[in-house]
């Protein structure tokens, strides 16, 4: 579909905990917890959209990174597709750089936050992936 808005999404892993971020109020989804990231930009390929929206929401670069699933999902107001890549190396610490509160969260512990909708599937993803190593 043509008015998809595809999304890098960026699970950030250190050891047993995902970064997860307080969304600012006024967007979409405003006060929801969610992983850092953001809208491709047209013509933009996946992987640097990640990088870019790290950097731009972070200030962290990430150096080590893998495809971890790729969600299709319909809110009433707009339909997304969150391309979403698991971190496990990068450059620089991780700052909220748009004032957005941050939060190691324990994997076992994300379902006790509210995340946007499309994120459950992300959840189980991580949580499948984390049970296989
Ligand atoms: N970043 C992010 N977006 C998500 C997640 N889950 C989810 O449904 N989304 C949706 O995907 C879209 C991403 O947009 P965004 O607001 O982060 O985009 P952006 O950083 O490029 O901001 P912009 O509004 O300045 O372009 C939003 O509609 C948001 O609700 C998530 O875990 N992380
Ligand atoms: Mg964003």
């Amino acid at each position: 579909m043509d008015n998809m808005i595809r999304v890098a999404v960026a699970v950030i892993q250190l050891r047993d905990r995902i970064l997860i971020a307080k969304r600012p109020q006024h967007l979409h989804k405003g006060g929801y917890w969610e992983f850092p990231g953001g809208k491709q930009e047209e013509g933009e390929h996946a992987e640097h959209a990640l990088i870019r929206e790290c950097f731009e929401e972070l200030a962290i670069i990430p150096v080590k990174y893998s495809p971890l699933i790729q969600i299709e999902h319909h809110y009433p107001e707009k339909s997304v597709i969150l391309d979403v890549w698991t971190v496990t190396d990068y450059l620089g610490v991780p700052q909220g750089i748009e004032g957005q509160p941050l939060l190691w969260c324990p994997i076992k512990d994300l379902e006790d936050y509210q995340f946007p909708e499309a994120n459950l599937a992300i959840i189980e993803a991580i949580q499948a992936e984390m049970i296989e190593v």
